[in-house]
């Protein structure tokens, strides 16, 4: 039968060869952070002293109880008491900071997304050339030429590499990258997405203020310093001439859903000014604010995909990549939805090695779920759980979710 010439249908074939057959899978991740680490409990001491505010005896008082019970133990920065020294802008709130910050933290955040990027890269298996799309997603600054620019040229990357540069997209940054990835992986057949989302909060770094803003003590005492980078591609896996299968899906990525909750838009405010991040703020109400809408928002994104016998266990019934935005954040997640302990093990452990990299800690959570799932020593939590839910808070306030499918799981 001849092929229709009508236009309608000659644009629907040419979408369809277009377009990928598969779903949207990650075929690896990597993730790095700087070599600067300070361990939680030492962290109130170097903080006053690098701010020179030692005399502000109850804050620091303050601030050492949020650390003890922040569920961190250690964290890594880019940035260091000799770096704050020399640039006394960076802790004088009167003074313009935002070069000297912007300078230093788009240089850490582009070598971490480097080298987050050449281990995903390295455990895909395929040549940094085979990249066909770049999605990066960063706090740290906002510059043109940008951090996609500078990551394509630090990794070799074809300069026809198609590019996507997010910034400031908070704490959802991980899985906003993500999610774009889904969406060019599955409408460019053959395509290669490497999306990375890389973290240096410098930017944020700010001296104690006084009693009315104690979100500035809660943000020094969680954030810290990383990137994630992951590949993912829509098609089946590829092989080699000799037919060795050179990639292979560890999570597909079945559906993403954003959902902005009405009258937040206070809760969570990222401002860029001549003081850096130094503005933003962070409310206190979010924990609740999770607990009381988390539940309708996964039920909303979950429901319509009807997926076979994930009710049975309840939420129970899944496995968890929660990004860790703080230790209540987690709490609110655990009690809203009745998680049995040990279910978010992984975002607890990230949490506790690395504290909240922003966007980065996602991923960090990701791979950490895929290790464990990979772990032949032992039973490890959630690795009966073949479906799962990866999700983070942003501004706005946003609860963004990616509902994924462990590799090799085919039954329930
Ligand atoms: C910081 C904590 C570990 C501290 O835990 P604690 O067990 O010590 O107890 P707590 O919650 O009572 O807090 C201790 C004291 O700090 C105060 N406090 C806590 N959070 C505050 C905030 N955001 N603003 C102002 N004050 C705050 C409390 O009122 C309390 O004061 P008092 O002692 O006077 O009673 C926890 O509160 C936590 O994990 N909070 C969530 C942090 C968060 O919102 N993360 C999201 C980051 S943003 C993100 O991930 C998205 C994005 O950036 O886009």
């Amino acid at each position: 039968m001849a092929a229709s010439s009508r236009p309608a249908d000659v644009l629907f074939e040419i979408h369809e060869r277009q377009r990928a057959d598969g779903s949207a899978a990650i075929l690896a991740i990597g993730t790095a952070y700087p070599t600067n680490c300070i361990q939680q409990d030492e962290f109130t001491d170097w903080y006053f002293r690098v701010t020179k505010s030692e005399h502000l005896t109850k804050l620091k008082s303050k601030m050492k109880k949020i650390c003890d019970n922040s569920g961190i133990q250690k964290r890594h920065f880019h940035h260091t008491e000799e770096m704050i020294g020399v640039h006394p802008e960076i802790i004088d709130r009167g003074a313009p900071s935002l070069g000297a910050r912007q300078a230093i933290s788009a240089v850490a955040a582009h070598n971490l997304a480097a080298d987050a990027a050449s281990r995903a890269i390295s455990a895909w298996g395929r040549p940094a050339a085979d990249i066909t799309h770049l999605v990066v997603s960063t706090n740290a600054g906002a510059q043109e030429p940008g951090a996609d620019i500078r990551l394509a040229e630090l990794l070799g990357l074809r300069p026809a590499v198609r590019r996507t540069l997010l910034y400031l997209h908070g704490c959802s940054a991980g899985l906003a990258a993500l999610r774009v990835a889904k969406d060019i992986a599955e409408s460019n057949r053959g395509a290669r997405v490497l999306a990375a989302c890389t973290q240096a909060h410098l930017l944020l770094f700010s001296p104690p203020d006084d009693d009315a803003h104690i979100d500035i003590l809660v943000t020094m005492a969680i954030f810290g310093d990383g990137a994630g980078a992951v590949i993912v591609g829509a098609d089946d896996t590829d092989a080699d001439p000799a037919g060795t299968v050179v990639e292979r899906p560890v999570f597909h990525m079945v559906s993403v859903s954003q959902t902005t909750l009405p009258g937040t838009e206070q809760a969570v405010v990222i401002n860029l000014t001549e003081s850096g991040l130094a503005d933003s703020r962070l409310s206190v109400e979010v924990p609740a604010l999770v607990r009381g809408s988390v539940e309708r928002c996964l039920t909303d994104t979950l429901a319509p995909l009807g997926l076979p016998n994930v009710g049975d266990g309840g939420w129970n019934g899944l496995f968890w990549a929660l990004h860790p935005g703080g230790r209540a954040i987690l709490d609110s997640y655990e009690g809203a939805l009745g998680l049995e302990a040990g279910k978010l093990a992984a975002s607890r452990q990230v949490l506790s090695e690395y504290g909240n990299m922003s966007g980065a800690t996602v991923i960090f959570v990701l791979d950490e779920i895929r290790r464990r799932r990979q772990d032949e020593s032992g039973k490890q939590e959630g690795k009966d759980c073949h479906w799962g839910v990866m999700s983070a808070l942003g501004p706005g306030l946003t609860i963004e979710t990616i509902v994924l499918h462990a590799n090799g799981c085919h039954e329930n």
